[in-house]
This record gives C-alpha cells, sequence and structure tokens, in this order.
C-alpha cells in the first residue's frame, strides 16, 4: 500500500490520486524522451514506431551487454497486441482474472503462447499479467510510456520481463511475465503469517541487485518508487522490479541530481527529494533502506493510524537504529528466533547508512548488494563454509511451513499517489 505524493495539491488530485490536469505529452513522469518520441507513439501502433525510440534512448547507452546478467537490448522484441487480443487473452477482463489493482489501473491473469506471445484460449500457453491502465487517467499515459521505454529496452535477472503492449484509442495496456508470488508488500503486511526471515533477506538481496543493475548503467537510471509493491516476486521468491512508470535518466556527468517534479509513494521518499526535488541516485538508497526497515520490523514505511511522531517509520525508528543494542528490540516480534544478533546488527547498519539524511552519506547499492551478500552468509540456516546450523527456525514461521496462494483479486488497497505531498 502507498500513500502517494505529488508536488501537485490535492485538490488536483482524482479520486484515484492521478493528476488530472496533467497533460499526456508533457513528459510529467519525469521520462527524458524527446517529444517527437511522443508522436510517434501517438501515431503508429507498430514495434517498428517505438524501436527508433528505444535505439535513440539506448544511444544513451554503451549497449550489448553490462554485466551481472544484465542486457541493454538493441531491438527489443516487445509484441503489440490488439485491445480484442487482450480482451480474449483475460477472459473479457472478468473480474475473476483480477489479479490486484494499482494507482494506474487493474491488472489482470491472461493467457497467451509460449512461444509466439499470441493470446491464447484460458487454461493453454502461459499465463501472463496484463496491466490496462485507467483510460480516463491523462497521467497514465506517461506512466504507461516509461513502462514501455525503460523495461522494453533493460533486461535483467531482477527486473520484471515486459511481454509487448497495447495502445489502441484510450486503452493503454502492459503485458509482463506472471509473478505468482505477488508482492513483498502483500507477504509482508496483507497476511496473518509472519513471513519468514531468510525469505525477507533473499528477496531485498535480488530487489538490490536489480537497483544496482540500474544505477551501474553508462548512463544511470534512477528508479524513483522503489517500494514494497513494487518488488515482485517468482515461483522462487526470486524479486523482480516491476513498475518503472516514474523512471527517470540520470543527471549528466557534471551534475549531481535531476530537478524533478516530487512524485512518489510517503514513506518512501527521500528527504532532500520531498524538500527541493532534487533527485539523486541516492535516492533510490534511501527509499531501499526504508524497505530494509519495512523488512526489519513487519511495520510499513508510512502508517497513519500509528500513535502521533511514528506515523513514518525512519524518523520514528531511526534513533533504535543509532542505538545499536536496541536494534534487536525493532524487529518483528512474530519471525523471533529465525535470526542472529551478528545479522540484527549488520542489518541495522547498512538499513542506517542507506537512510542517513545526506545522500552523500548513503552506500552506493554495488556496497549494499555486497553486505546483503554476507549477511545472507551467516544467516542461512547452513553457514556458507560448513555444514553446522548456525541458526534456530521457528516453527510457526519457518520457510518451509509457509504456504502462498495467489489471492484473484485481492484488494489493491489505495496506491500510489492518492494524496498530496505533506
Ligand atoms: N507481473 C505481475 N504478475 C503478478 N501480479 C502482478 C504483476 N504486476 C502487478 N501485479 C499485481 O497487481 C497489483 C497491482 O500492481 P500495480 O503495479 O498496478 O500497482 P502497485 O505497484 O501495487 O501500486 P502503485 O500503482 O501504487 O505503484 C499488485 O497487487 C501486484 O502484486
Amino acid at each position: 500500500m502507498g500513500h502517494c505524493i505529488s508536488s501537485l495539491s490535492s485538490s488536483s488530485s482524482s479520486k484515484t490520486g492521478l493528476h488530472s490536469h496533467a497533460s499526456t505529452n508533457n513528459h510529467s513522469n519525469g521520462t527524458e524522451f524527446s517529444s517527437s518520441t511522443t508522436t510517434t507513439l501517438a501515431t503508429t501502433n507498430s514495434s517498428v514506431g517505438l524501436r527508433s525510440q528505444f535505439s535513440e534512448a539506448a544511444s544513451e547507452y554503451s549497449g550489448g551487454i553490462i554485466g551481472d546478467s544484465g542486457l541493454i537490448l538493441e531491438s527489443p522484441a516487445l509484441r503489440v497486441y490488439s485491445f480484442q487480443d487482450l480482451t480474449t487473452a483475460t477472459k473479457n477482463f472478468r473480474s475473476d482474472s483480477m489479479l490486484g489493482q494499482g494507482g494506474f489501473g487493474k491488472v489482470y491473469r491472461g493467457w497467451i503462447d509460449t512461444k509466439t506471445l499470441a493470446p491464447s484460449k484460458a487454461g493453454s500457453g502461459m499465463i501472463a499479467a496484463v496491466k490496462r491502465l485507467n483510460s480516463e487517467s491523462v497521467q497514465g499515459f506517461a506512466e504507461w510510456r516509461s513502462e514501455v521505454n525503460f523495461l522494453g529496452m533493460l533486461s535483467h535477472p531482477n527486473l520484471v520481463k515486459l511481454l509487448g503492449y497495447c495502445r489502441e484509442d484510450k486503452e493503454l495496456l502492459l503485458v509482463y511475465e506472471f509473478m505468482p508470488k505477488g508482492s513483498l508488500e502483500s507477504h509482508l503486511f496483507r497476511r496473518n503469517e509472519p513471513f519468514p526471515w531468510d525469505l525477507r533477506i533473499k528477496i531485498v538481496l535480488g530487489a538490490a541487485r536489480g537497483l544496482a543493475f540500474l544505477h551501474g548503467l553508462q548512463r544511470e537510471v534512477i528508479y524513483r518508487d522503489f517500494k514494497a509493491s513494487n518488488i515482485l516476486l517468482d515461483s522462487n521468491f526470486d524479486a523482480k522490479l516491476s513498475d518503472f512508470g516514474l523512471a527517470k535518466f540520470g543527471p549528466s556527468q557534471e551534475k549531481s541530481h535531476v530537478t524533478t517534479r516530487i512524485m512518489g509513494t510517503f514513506g518512501y521518499a527521500a528527504p532532500e527529494y520531498m524538500a527541493t526535488g532534487h533527485l539523486y541516485v541516492k535516492s533510490d538508497v534511501y527509499a531501499f533502506g526504508v524497505v530494509l526497515l519495512e523488512v526489519m520490523t513487519g511495520e510499513r514505511a508510512y502508517n497513519p493510524k500509528r500513535p502521533k511522531g511514528q506515523e513514518n517509520l525512519v524518523e520514528w525508528l531511526r534513533p533504535e537504529l543509532l542505538r545499536k543494542h536496541r536494534v534487536k528490540h525493532i524487529m518483528d516480534q512474530g519471525i523471533k528466533g529465525q535470526y542472529s544478533s551478528k545479522v540484527v546488527a549488520e542489518m541495522g547498519r547498512i538499513t542506517l547508512s542507506c537512510v542517513s539524511p545526506d545522500p552523500k552519506n548513503r552506500p552506493h547499492m554495488k556496497e549494499v548488494v555486497d553486505v546483503l551478500e554476507r549477511i545472507q552468509c551467516i544467516n542461512v540456516v547452513t553457514d556458507c563454509s560448513s555444514t553446522k546450523p548456525t541458526v534456530s527456525s521457528s516453527s510457526r514461521s519457518s520457510p518451509r511451513h509457509y504456504q502462498y496462494g495467489y489471492r484473484a483479486g485481492a484488494p489493491g488497497v489505495e496506491r500510489r499517489r492518492p494524496a498530496a505531498r505533506t
């Protein structure tokens, strides 16, 4: 769940939190594609039309293999669907096909052919997730375009795969690989059973690798919307970042930040960004630290129902992170016994540095990955260098006992941007 922010006033927000007066062509999502790009998208629905803008954007990069299994795709193989295709694939967008709902529309389960990705009958081929954007949303177009541009161009094991898209009249849709275990947010906050600690570590490590990939590109990509609900999980609980609607190219070499409209989600947005609109690569690191804190505590980044002074998780718990002996007291009580005190101390340290008020004092995501790999190593039931168990697991919430079933049409709660900036 997100309590969303934008530099626009709440009165300019629609009921769903989308900004009704944002122009579809004003790049209000912060992506830096030229206006001619917009024209291309507006006037053609073919992959050829899109390809030219991919190469334009790809020229920002060195192209080819980036390392860590990440790729910049020189000619993205996105399938262009007709609206009818996706109506068929989702059984007419039936409510029982719905996987969830976000700030910009509903996500449905659809069936497509495994090889050709063509729509198929329910039960044959493979499942895909079909996001249908609210047709009345103008902001939605900018988000849709950003998603197609960034996700269509980038490939990494920790980024969700975009398979195709549809733009037909007012209809904007995106087709993704299906992530059967839902989001980190759904496991942490929407289930009665505590989510096992070792899965939490595995997931934040995967997400950190995804973010490190974006930050390691020759022209850095700032994700800008890092949060638990945007970390999706495959059948193996491997994390993949989804939702590139707010992603933005990082600053050019001589600059440290880009200046942009303030958008994101309450509780996750970095203080310098909230105060000035200056967005740094390190603003993503702050949001990552917030997710680490959520994972440690089982508490949401922002919850207006908590007592006064505790609504914002970082503001509430930073003093505890600063006093090292206090860190164990903020850990989620439901998973007591699943982690060692060394792991807790390491987690407290890295979280505190990620949420440092000064972006310069935050680590690079590459360093965060290294630390989390170490933590995972000392955390796993069997030590990395031996087979001796190092951590006991509580029977109630051990990973072996953890069950997960996708709840079709699970409530999406209120999502991004329902509120004005504080
Ligand atoms: N590829 C996917 N596979 C399976 N479920 C998905 C997929 N993409 C999205 N979902 C589910 O659909 C729901 C809505 O996702 P969506 O990305 O639209 O919004 P969100 O990230 O939850 O919120 P917001 O729009 O505020 O960022 C979520 O519950 C998510 O778990």
